[in-house]
C-alpha cells in the first residue's frame, strides 16, 4: 500500500561559526506498509517523525527517495493520490469560530463532495467518532479528546485509504487515549491503512501492528511489538546496580530466575515480561525523553 525507498529530507541549517551547512531530518528511509495495517513511527524528540509525515502527506518535498502508494510514485500521481490520503495534524486547525458541523461541511465542500452525499457523509462519520450530539457546538467548546475525533471525522470524510496521524494522543489523558485507539482499531477493521507517529511507547505496543523505530533520522529497528520483545529476551530481570538501575534479558523464564537466585539478598531485585520500553532504550540507549 505504502512503499518508501531511501527517503532523505535536508533543512538548510548554520553552525554555531554561523556558516550554511545543512541539516539532515530523515536519513536514507525505506520501508513499506501493507494494507488495512496500523503503522508506527516510534522515536524521541526530533528523530524526523513529523517530516516524514510531512512528505507522505505532500506538506513538504523529499529531497532524495521516493514514495509510492498503490504502485504509483506520489512526485508523479500527486493529484490523483491526494484522493487516497487523509491527514490529522498534531495540532488542532479547526476554524474555531464555526460549528463542528460547518466545520465538516467547509472540509466536504474543500473536496468537491455534492450536497447530499456531504450531508450523509457527515451524518455517518458524526455518529462514528460519537459527536453526533454536539453537531451545532461551537469547536471552542469541545474537549480535547472530542477535538481529536473531530480532527478524525474531517480527515475520513472523503473517503481517504489511507489515514496519516501525526501524535494522535499527544496530550489526552489515559481513557481519552484508548477511546482514539478503539476507533483506530475500528478504521483498520474497515480496511483504512494507518501509519501514525507517536513518542508514547505504550501506544506503539498497544495499537500497532508492526513499528519502525527512528532516531536521528535513521531507521533503527523494524518490527512487531512482540516480535521486537522476543528477539531482545522475553523476561527482564532488573535490579540496582552500582550505575543505577540494570537490566538483563532472558529467553527462558527458568534462566532468569536463576540469574536473580544468584543476587540473593538483594531486595532491589525484580523479574518480569519484557516490553517495548526496553528494547526502544536498548536500541536508542535513551532512557528519558522519549
Ligand atoms: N522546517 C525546518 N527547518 C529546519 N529544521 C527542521 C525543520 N523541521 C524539522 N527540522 C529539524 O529536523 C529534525 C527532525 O524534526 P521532526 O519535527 O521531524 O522530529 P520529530 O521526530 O517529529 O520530533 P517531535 O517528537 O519533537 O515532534 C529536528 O532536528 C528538527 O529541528
Amino acid at each position: 500500500m505504502i512503499q518508501i525507498d531511501n527517503l532523505v529530507k535536508k533543512f538548510p541549517h548554520k553552525t554555531k561559526a554561523g556558516k550554511n551547512s545543512e541539516k539532515t531530518a530523515v536519513d536514507n528511509l525505506s520501508l513499506s506498509v501493507g494494507e488495512g495495517e496500523i503503522f508506527g513511527l516510534l522515536g524521541p524528540n526530533g528523530a524526523g517523525k513529523t517530516t516524514t509525515i510531512r512528505m507522505l502527506t505532500m506538506q513538504t518535498q523529499p529531497t532524495g527517495g521516493r514514495i509510492r502508494y498503490k504502485d504509483m510514485d506520489l512526485a508523479e500521481h500527486a493529484q490523483e493520490l491526494k484522493s487516497i490520503i487523509g491527514v490529522v495534524p498534531q495540532h488542532v486547525n479547526f476554524d474555531q469560530d464555526l460549528t463542528v458541523g460547518e466545520n465538516l461541511e467547509l472540509h466536504a465542500r474543500l473536496h468537491h463532495m455534492k450536497r447530499a452525499e456531504r450531508q450523509q457523509r457527515i451524518r455517518e462519520l458524526l455518529a462514528y467518532v460519537e459527536l453526533t450530539d454536539v453537531v451545532n457546538d461551537g469547536v471552542r467548546r469541545l474537549s480535547g479528546g472530542m477535538k481529536r475525533r473531530l480532527l478524525i471525522a474531517r480527515a475520513l470524510l472523503h473517503q481517504p485509504r489511507i489515514l496519516f496521524m501525526d501524535e494522535p494522543t499527544v496530550a489526552l489523558d489515559p481513557q481519552v487515549r484508548r477511546r482514539i485507539w478503539q476507533l483506530i482499531r475500528q478504521m483498520a477493521r474497515d480496511g483504512v491503512t494507518v501509519f501514525l507517529t507517536t513518542h508514547y511507547i505504550e501506544e506503539a505496543e498497544n495499537l500497532c501492528d508492526r513499528v519502525a523505530i527512528l532516531n536521528k533520522g535513521r531507521l533503527v529497528a523494524l518490527d512487531t511489538p512482540q516480535n521486537f520483545c522476543e528477539k531482545l529476551g522475553r523476561y527482564t530481570v532488573e535490579w540496582d546496580g552500582s550505575a543505577g538501575r540494570e537490566y538483563q534479558f532472558f529467553a527462558e523464564k527458568q534462566a532468569a530466575a536463576a540469574f536473580a537466585g544468584q543476587q540473593a539478598g538483594d531486595g532491589s531485585i525484580l523479574i518480569r515480561p519484557t516490553n517495548l520500553e526496553d528494547v526502544f532504550i536498548e536500541l536508542t540507549g535513551r532512557r528519558e525523553g522519549i
